[in-house]
């Protein structure tokens, strides 16, 4: 018999009910694949897609069946989501419009996924006495004070202009008219509204700042498994690049900077909140790999490597090619310079710490990127193109 599952403290950890809503995306369904092989837990996975997680669904003879339930619906126009909260002892938000291809593209959209949407899953939480974990991002933190500083400005080195601290931390958005940063500041006032429901009525919330979680199933390769002209998250894009043997897009020169962490490390910390609720509620976590710091320039060359020792292929002669943020996002994009986590407050309240080196994370993933796309994208690349 498998020995009981003890918390941070000692004390046994009961079996609970979760609803997650968002649960057949890149970050559900690596939640759920944990739940089920390593926690007595039930999933109620909330979704209008299951594709990333029907190997846990079917068939009906894998070892958690009965543990995780598929209801097909979107948050935006569902009664049924009041239901589903009340039944749950916990409920888990991932649901969101998080490309940064759209924040600029389709605002509206991008913003009513990422506050107006998520109203009600507060709202009914709030209302039944649920307990709430909420996914923001790192993106709310905005520009480092460091960005506005003269280039040459030794104040630059110094951590305390960059290292991005959930109590400390402000808040640093570019104008209206950049829209990149609609995502930024819907995440950032449905974080306030929850702070403030915990605050004026008792929620007991958890709010998770990602800092570029990466992996397997992460979004979408375009024109495989996703629209031909859709642009995903830089993983994907980079990885299309190499499936397709052309030259990686870095946009702006690929001078921003990026610390990027396992999605199995991280999903270690999110099972840590679930199964600490004394030490997690009422705290915002950065969880991410302050160690895995690269520009996008770096990233594009480490991938570059890395893919053509997984693959076989000689890298090209000329792997990148620079393109301007307005050609490649259209009007109104703008970046976040750089993004190192501080670590004090997860440390301390779960004593979590990342594992997976940048190079190591790379590996597994483009391993998992060829085995699963190659062949399809040489399919696509050899079909004649209709007249
Ligand atoms: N992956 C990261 O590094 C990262 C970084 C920062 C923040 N986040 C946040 O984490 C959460 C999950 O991110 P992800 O990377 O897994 O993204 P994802 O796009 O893979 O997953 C989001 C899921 O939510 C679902 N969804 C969206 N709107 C819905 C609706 N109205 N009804 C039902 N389902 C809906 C989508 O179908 C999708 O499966 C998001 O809130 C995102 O903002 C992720
Ligand atoms: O082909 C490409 C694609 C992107 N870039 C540049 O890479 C940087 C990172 O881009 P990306 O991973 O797409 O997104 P961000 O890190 O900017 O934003 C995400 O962070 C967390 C999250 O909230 C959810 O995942 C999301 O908003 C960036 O500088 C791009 O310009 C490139 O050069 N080439």
């Amino acid at each position: 018999m498998a020995s009981p599952r003890l918390d941070l403290d000692g004390n046994l950890i009961n079996p609970i009910t979760i609803c997650m809503i968002g649960a057949g995306g890149f970050i559900g369904s690596h939640l759920c694949e944990k739940l089920m092989s390593e926690t007595p837990h039930k999933v109620l996975a909330l979704d209008v897609y299951n594709d990333k997680i029907k190997h846990l669904l079917e068939p009906d003879t894998l070892p958690w069946a009965g543990r995780i339930q598929f209801h097909r619906l979107n948050i935006k126009h569902d009664s049924r989501l009041e239901g589903l909260i009340k039944i749950a002892d916990l409920t888990i938000n991932l649901a969101a419009i998080c490309t940064p291809a759209d924040y600029n593209t389709r605002p509206l959209d991008t913003i009513y996924s990422n506050f107006i949407d998520a109203l009600p899953v507060v709202k009914y939480c709030s209302e039944n006495n649920k307990r709430l974990i909420h996914f923001s991002t790192c993106e709310v933190y905005g520009k480092t004070i460091g960005s506005f500083l003269p280039k040459d400005s030794a104040l630059r080195q110094d951590p305390a202009y960059y290292v991005l601290k959930e109590d400390e931390s402000p808040c640093i958005f570019g104008s209206i008219e950049k829209q990149r940063w609609s995502y930024a500041c819907a995440k950032q006032l449905i974080e306030r509204l929850i702070y403030a429901e915990g605050a004026e009525n008792g929620l007991e919330f958890t709010i998770v700042r990602p800092f570029n979680w990466i992996g397997p199933r992460m979004d979408f390769i375009p024109g495989i498994d996703g629209p031909s002209e859709g642009v995903p998250r830089v993983l994907a894009c980079f990885s299309n690049n190499l499936l397709r043997g052309e030259p990686l897009k870095l946009v702006d020169g690929g001078q921003s900077q990026r610390t990027f962490v396992y999605i199995k490390d991280a999903i270690e910390a999110v099972l840590l909140m679930i199964e600490n609720p004394a030490r997690a509620n009422g705290q915002i976590f950065n969880v991410g790999n302050p160690n895995n710091e690269v520009t996008v320039r770096q990233l594009a060359e480490m991938m570059t490597q890395v893919y053509s020792k997984v693959s076989g292929e000689a890298p090209l002669e000329k792997p990148t090619i620079d393109v301007s943020s307005k050609e490649f996002y259209g009007e109104g994009y703008d970046d976040s310079d750089k993004r190192i986590p501080d670590m004090t407050i997860i440390n301390r309240q779960l004593g979590w710490n990342p594992k997976t080196s940048l190079w190591d994370l790379l590996e597994s993933t483009l391993t998992y990127q060829h085995r699963t796309y190659a062949e399809a994208i040489k399919k696509a690349i050899a079909k004649p193109v209709a007249s």
